[in-house]
């Protein structure tokens, strides 16, 4: 049965599906223009191509970590130099020649030379990831900074790695008996390989765990409620990051044929975050768009500015300097949203097409109506002195609503982080499910089937109601980034966007599914959260301020899906200050004041309470009134 919540006239529109050309079809017409005149293009643009090509697999992997993932790095360059200088010393030191090439042949030794570059990076990149991703604010740049200058500086003073000079001498790839020395051919494999990999990372994006990682994005508090580990998937990003970043060091070592420290230096660093920022950082052919503008600019740049100021020096750095402000001030998610905008009525975006029959998702059997789902026992909170929360004792059964009240300041939501894993009693415990929680974080509550909206709504405003909602679901399906880049993941991609219509449909949000969260209205956004949250099949679902915002007739049908649910047998706990909404609706009401439970019990007797009345439902100021 469908309860419709949102009668609200809404502010979202429908994306239109215009366009001569789909996306797809002109990105293979690009592609196959570029395949077709590269045999006739003149050696310099080649040259320039390939550069394009090795930056823009840089780039691809801070789209993923900075705009994507919420996560600044400025170490990138010291990554591609681990690639570089990983083959160039398997290729040309003799000791690794004679035993490695003794062993396998000479032709295997660039490849070995990737796997030790892939293994170095792995390590240290878990390594560095695991200590600096954790940190928040400025910290993390900075740690970013703090080890791109230290591996740069390594390569540099490393004897065996040949010093400020570097290493010679470095062969050419061979595939298939073919001989990759001169850039044409090697340009072909790096566009090829840059293309693959820009496939794969669409992959990843356009799946639940391409949900998790943009959920990064929307805070640490709100994608552990969704069941995510974002320790460890800010780390698997790093790692991949820095990954991409090696590959294109391996084929710009053999490219080029020699290494040297300059071109992994930290100002290199932030040359390729510029690209990644100016192309925009939220989009994978942002990538390109911005290591194609940069690149360009700095070679014409390089030619006119010592001859238009008469001295040599890097100037183009100024230059980028400047452009990166007038980037940020006008276009502040970078170009490329700004040239689909422009191409908006000749190119269709890209429409998702699920083959293939849904898997069946997890699925949760509830408990029976009665169960004490959550149990809150003496739960005494301290900030310093101030005890936000003193001794508070709760129970939320299945099949019931009990609301949670009181005045600004009572400690409603310092409770409510409590039982959802936010944060952990000081004294005292909670369990869910039968479960002491003590310090299980957010995504264990969510695992044991709590799920949960906020006070100030979070969503991934850019992203479609439909993807927000599917991320509730994110536990209830399995699949890992490898079979999300290759596309094994469809069956249970498409369970799980079935499952997320589903529940917005039973929302009453149906027509919204496809536009952006954010167009919708505040109201209408905090019933996606419930959405969101009946995704992930709870058992106990706390629901913070949930009418806030709502019109009158919204607050009806929001009651009516909440007594659903009810009869449905979940347990559901509110925090709300609209009274007339939670004396029509809960089975029992606890009411907080200044940290303590001062009552308890079903609307009518809370209602009659003296001592609520004097301090939260306005019996002070009858008797004031009176007097
Ligand atoms: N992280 C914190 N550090 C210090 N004090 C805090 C912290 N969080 C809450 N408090 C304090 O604890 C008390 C209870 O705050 P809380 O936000 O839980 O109240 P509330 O009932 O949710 O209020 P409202 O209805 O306005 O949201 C307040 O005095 C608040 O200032």
């Amino acid at each position: 049965m469908s309860t419709p919540v949102s009668t609200q006239a809404a502010t979202a529109v429908l994306p239109e599906r215009r366009g001569l050309i789909s996306a797809r079809m002109l990105t293979a017409v690009v592609i196959l223009a570029l395949a077709l005149s590269w045999n006739f293009l003149p050696d310099f643009t080649i040259v320039l191509l390939c550069y394009i090509g090795l930056y823009s697999m840089v780039a691809l992997g801070l789209v993923m970590l900075t705009g994507v993932g919420g996560m600044t790095s400025f170490g990138q360059a010291a990554f591609v130099g681990v690639g570089a200088y990983a083959t160039a010393w398997v290729c040309t030191s003799p000791m690794a020649v004679n035993a490695l090439g003794g062993l396998f042949g000479a032709q295997a030794l660039p490849w070995l030379g990737l796997v030790l570059g892939f293994v170095i990076t792995f390590v240290v990149a878990w390594v560095l990831g695991s200590v600096t991703v954790k940190l928040q604010g400025h910290y993390l740049p900075l740690c970013t900074i703090a080890w791109g200058l230290s591996l740069y500086y390594l390569f540099g003073n490393m004897e065996f790695l040949g010093g400020q000079t570097g290493l010679t001498g470095i062969p050419a790839i061979r595939i298939a008996g073919l001989d990759l020395s001169s850039s044409r051919t090697m340009g072909v494999v790096i566009w090829g390989v840059m293309l693959l990999a820009m496939w794969l990372l669409y992959n990843l994006l356009d799946s639940r765990e391409g949900r998790a990682i943009r959920s990064l994005k929307g805070g640490q508090v709100m994608a552990e409620s969704m069941g995510v580990n974002t320790a460890r998937y800010r780390v698997k990003l790093f790692v991949l990051a820095a990954l991409l970043a090696t590959l294109s060091g391996w084929l710009y070592a053999h490219m080029q044929r020699f290494v040297s420290p300059a071109p992994f230096n930290l100002n290199i660093g932030i040359e390729y975050l510029f690209m990644a920022v100016v192309g925009g950082a939220g989009h994978l052919w942002g990538a390109v768009l911005g290591a194609s503008i940069i690149t360009l600019l700095k070679e014409k740049l390089q030619d006119i500015l010592p001859a238009l100021l008469g001295s040599n020096g890097n100037f183009e750095v100024i230059v980028f300097g400047l452009l990166m402000v007038l980037v940020l001030q006008r276009f502040a998610e970078g170009l490329w949203p700004t040239f689909q905008r422009l191409t908006a009525g000749l190119v269709r975006p890209p429409e998702k097409k699920l083959q293939g029959a849904p898997q069946p998702l997890d699925q949760r059997s509830l408990p029976a109506v009665g169960t004490v789902l959550l149990k809150a026992e003496h739960v005494i909170k301290r900030f310093g002195g101030l005890v936000a929360n003193n001794d508070v004792s709760m129970q939320l059964k299945a099949g019931e609503v009990h609301a949670l009240i009181g005045p600004n300041g009572a400690g409603k939501s310092t409770f409510f982080n409590m039982i959802s894993g936010v944060d952990s009693p000081t004294e005292g415990q909670v369990q869910l499910m039968g479960e002491v929680m003590g310090d299980a974080p957010s995504r264990r509550f969510a695992a044991l089937g709590l799920g949960r909206t906020f006070q100030h709504v979070r969503l991934l405003g850019q992203r479609s109601v439909l993807e927000n909602v599917a991320l509730g679901a994110h536990q209830r399906a399995h699949k890992g980034w490898m079979a999300s880049m290759l596309r094994l993941d469809r069956g249970e991609e498409a369970a799980l966007l079935a499952e997320a219509r589903r529940q917005i449909e039973r929302c009453g949000l149906g027509p919204y599914a496809d536009v952006p969260a954010a167009s919708l209205a505040l109201g209408q956004q905090r019933i996606v959260e419930i959405a969101r949250a009946l995704a992930s099949q709870p058992a106990a679902l706390l629901l913070d301020e949930p009418a806030a915002g709502l019109r009158h007739l919204e607050k009806q049908a929001l009651g009516n899906l909440l007594r659903q649910l009810r009869a449905e047998g979940l347990g559901i706990l509110v925090v709300e200050h609209d009274m007339e909404f939670v004396m029509n609706l809960a089975d029992r009401i606890t009411v907080l004041e200044f940290g303590t439970v001062i009552a308890e019990g079903t609307p009518a007797q809370i209602q009659s309470n003296q001592r609520v009345l004097d301090a939260y439902l306005g019996g002070g100021d009858d008797e004031e009134a009176a007097a």
